[in-house]
């Protein structure tokens, strides 16, 4: 399968992009996909269509289809934890009966759903009170899959807040809460303890050393906590309320679970409405996803795209590269949905992968990132096929000019890294400046842009709740999709757990309780010095 396209690959290694352009006067049309209003352009990239059908044709063999419908129809696709993956019935309440071991889940999603509301209703409209009154200020306590989705999505709709503040704590560094908790009162913060598992020790350790403050200063843990998890009987044994905990089932993995109670912060912080549109844009994309053609289909050809880009060109970083301040936190986010779930070396079947796995995630803010490492990414030899996002209008008409700019910006940048800069243009330009002989020839080289660089372009119309909801399910089917054609179970995640493990082990050897002589050198030496400054 993956001979033919690394053939095509071959044949368009000295292509120039541009002369795509040239011979296809509608390419930016043809090599892109909209749904509604939003639109992803993938034109600067190697693609043309003997790639494209190749890449189809990969699709169509590696079962897509099948696999997708399997997902939504509550097929036990997650094989190595025996599990459903139903993320997608979150965002679809009032969907058809869909049943898991015999009984219909919709009618819990709705119940569980309508709680939410009422719960964070009551918490906005003030009838809902802490010890010393109304509640101003949320904690969300939890790591992973139980903070970066929310984490990001309350940033990054910071425009529709008009709840109380939401603040995240997830490192176990007593830094991370000891810094969210000064200059708030325990007696009007809620803490919301998040965890699907209920015993994850960075996220307890922190619930912990909440509750003991809240205690210390007035407030009341009774009222003043909530738990969002699928362990009810260790909520329990926390002590929170049961009216206070918002349950799901282990269908709904951590890093796709915000659609769900997750979500509670987000909900807190934009209201329910706001809640409902975010789940509305999910949806849209669900709906696309099963009925668009592939060559139409937003979060196919998304992937085709990655895949093109990892897996048959070797690229093997991805920059994802939102012009949007207030999502500053999405590649952080999109390091964990696609590097937790693709980055595996065996298939579903255990046998070993053939070609890499998913790639590196990593990036930042435009502008920022253009006078950070934007750098590497135009004249550094390795290709990074960058991923842009940009909203059409910001949020703030007043500063329509700083809108322009950066949407200049972002454009510039793909165009740059399509088009590149010659020597010969480079020499022009310098000779315009008046520069002659060797020193123009010595400074020309530094100023080369080799070009030929892919990025593919999402736009929209302006980051809502709606419009957040699309973006993240897109990627989350793009995921999905790249997952099953590498052939592995993007759901499990064992590969954290080797780490959690000996950390488990080495806290009573840090203390002097257990012996450090069992480790390795380099181990060993490290705890001595821990030792020497905490004895
Ligand atoms: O929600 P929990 O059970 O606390 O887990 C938090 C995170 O830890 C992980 O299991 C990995 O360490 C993630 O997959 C998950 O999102």
């Amino acid at each position: 399968m993956w001979t033919a396209l690394k053939d095509l690959r071959s044949a368009t290694v000295t292509r120039r992009m541009r002369s795509l352009f040239e011979e296809n006067p509608t390419r930016a049309r043809d090599f892109s996909v909209s749904l509604g209003d939003m639109h992803f352009d993938y034109s600067k990239t190697q693609l043309d269509d003997s790639i494209r059908s190749a890449l189809i044709d990969l699709c169509e063999r590696s079962n897509v289809a099948q696999r997708r419908d399997a997902m939504f129809s509550g097929g036990e696709i997650n094989q190595t934890e025996g599990r459903a993956v139903l993320h997608t019935a979150l965002r679809d309440p009032d969907g058809e009966e869909l049943l898991v071991d015999g009984a219909d889940i919709r009618p819990g999603i709705r119940q569980t759903l309508d709680r939410m509301k009422a719960f964070s209703q009551a918490l906005r409209s003030g009838e809902l009170v802490g010890a010393g009154g109304r509640i101003t200020d949320v904690i969300n306590i939890g790591i992973g899959g139980s903070d970066l989705g929310p984490a990001m999505a309350v940033l990054a709709l910071s425009p529709y807040h008009d709840g109380p503040r939401c603040h995240f704590v997830s490192n176990v560094d007593g830094a991370h809460i000891s810094d969210t908790l000064k200059g708030l009162d325990p007696q009007r913060t809620l803490v919301i303890v998040a965890s699907k598992s209920f015993t994850t020790i960075e996220t307890m350790t922190n619930a912990f050393t909440a509750r003991d403050w809240m205690r210390a200063g007035g407030g009341d843990p009774k009222r003043q906590f909530a738990a969002l998890s699928t362990a009810m009987d260790k909520t329990d044994d926390f002590g929170i309320p049961q009216d206070q905990v918002f349950g799901f089932e282990d269908w709904v993995g951590g890093r796709y679970s915000i659609w769900g109670p997750i979500g509670l912060s987000l909900m807190i912080a934009i209201g329910p409405d706001g809640f409902d549109q975010f789940l509305a844009g999910g949806r849209a994309m669900d709906e696309h996803f099963r009925a668009a053609p592939w060559g139409q289909n937003m979060p196919v050809m998304l992937a085709l795209v990655g895949i093109w880009h990892n897996q048959v060109c070797g690229h093997g970083t991805r920059a994802v590269l939102p012009y949007d301040q207030r999502l500053i936190r999405l590649s952080a986010y999109f390091q964990q949905l696609e590097m937790e779930s693709n980055g595996k070396q065996v298939r579903v079947d255990g046998s070993a992968l053939d070609v890499s796995s998913g790639p590196v995630v990593w990036g930042e803010p435009g502008t920022n990132g253009q006078h950070a490492f934007f750098q590497l990414i135009h004249q550094g030899t390795r290709v990074i096929p960058c991923e842009f996002l940009v909203a059409a209008r910001g949020h703030e008409p007043e500063l329509q000019a700083h809108h322009k700019l950066l949407v200049a910006n972002c454009f510039a940048q793909s165009e740059a890294l399509m088009l590149g800069r010659s020597l010969d243009q480079a020499r022009a330009r310098m000779q315009a400046k008046g520069l002659t002989g060797e020193e123009l020839e010595r400074q020309a080289r530094h100023r080369v842009f080799p070009g030929n660089r892919p990025s593919t372009t999402l736009i929209y119309p302006m980051l809502t709740p709606d419009i957040l909801g699309r973006i993240i399910a897109l990627y989350e089917h793009r995921v999905f999709v790249e997952g099953v054609i590498l052939g592995i179970n993007s759901f499990d995640q064992w590969g954290v757990e080797l780490g959690k493990e000996l950390a488990v082990s080495l806290h009573p050897v840090l203390d002097g309780c257990d012996s450090v002589t069992d480790k390795d050198g380099s181990t060993e030496a490290l705890v001595r010095y821990f030792r020497t400054f905490n004895t």
